[in-house]
């Protein structure tokens, strides 16, 4: 497990880089790397040279801390992200945003390349997550609890900021946008879902299924920090339509989308 101490060390490489601290983060998902594209003034530093940082090893997803400025306001932006099926525990998936918050972080906007469940989704859609299920076999807070950071049971009756996600709602409908909202269903992978998994899914209501999002949204929770989510759904994770897809059509119907979520994201900062 990380330690507090670890924690700080990685915040104190990272401070001693930039000038300033941005209050405001954003992790990019699958393919999603298109929106710092958009960032002003940026610099980045990668994972692999801060200190306890685990490393990025899925195609789409780069391994760079940013620091820059989306629509004037100072964004951290997490390009790549860590999944368990990549063999780290919950606890290093979750360290990035650790070190953030110990830099003083106070929202985040979480981003992912998901499975449409909801029959009435398309592939390129955007998805407003309202709420996750977490099917991971463990939880980031599991262990002794870091309580510089919060407590030991932390409340989850509102994973996500009401508040922004109504304006995210308005801005959508200002740039009709089509956006969809559900339950994001987060599952170990790297195996993707067989049929019958699919209908379970569905059955115990989610809209959109992934490998990432829910620990990250726990550890956000636990720490006080706003969240807001999209998925990009990126395949129809039906079973009368499903058909074989793969890793590199995920990441281009994402790289296609994400130029219309990087606007929506522009607007909600
Ligand atoms: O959730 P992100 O990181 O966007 O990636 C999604 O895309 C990958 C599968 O193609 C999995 O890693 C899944 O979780
Ligand atoms: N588990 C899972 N992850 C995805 N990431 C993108 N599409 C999918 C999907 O259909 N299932």
């Amino acid at each position: 497990m990380k330690s507090i101490f670890q924690i700080n060390e990685a915040a104190k490489f990272v401070s001693n880089r930039i000038s300033s601290a941005p209050r405001t983060g954003v992790i990019l998902g699958s393919g999603l790397g298109g929106l710092v594209s958009a960032l002003k003034e940026s610099m980045s530093i990668r994972y692999a040279d801060i200190p306890h940082f685990p490393v990025s090893t899925v195609v789409g997803h780069r391994g760079e801390l940013i620091v820059g400025e989306l629509n004037r306001v100072p964004v951290w932006v997490l390009n790549g992200r860590f999944h368990y099926y990549e063999g780290y525990d919950l606890d290093d998936v979750v360290f990035p945003l650790r070190v953030l918050r110990a830099l003083g972080l106070e929202r985040i906007i979480i981003t992912n390349a998901a499975g449409g469940l909801n029959p009435s989704f398309e592939a390129g859609d955007i998805m407003l997550i309202e709420d996750i299920i977490s099917l991971m076999p463990a939880n980031p807070l599991r262990g002794k609890n870091l309580d510089e950071f919060g407590p030991r049971f932390p409340d989850m009756s509102e994973p996500f900021c009401s508040t922004w996600m109504k304006q995210a709602i308005g801005e959508a409908e200002n740039q009709n946008i089509n956006l969809r909202k559900g339950t994001y269903v987060g599952l170990t992978g790297p195996k993707l879902e067989t049929k019958a998994e699919i209908n379970y899914c569905r059955l115990i209501g989610g809209d959109a299924v992934g490998m990432s999002t829910v620990s990250e949204v726990i550890a956000a929770n636990h720490m006080g920090i706003k969240v807001l989510g999209f998925s990009v759904i990126t395949n129809e994770s039906i079973p009368k339509v499903k058909k074989e897809f793969t890793h590199e059509e995920v990441v281009d119907v994402a790289n296609k989308a994400g130029a219309t979520l990087a606007k929506l994201i522009k607007r909600v900062l």
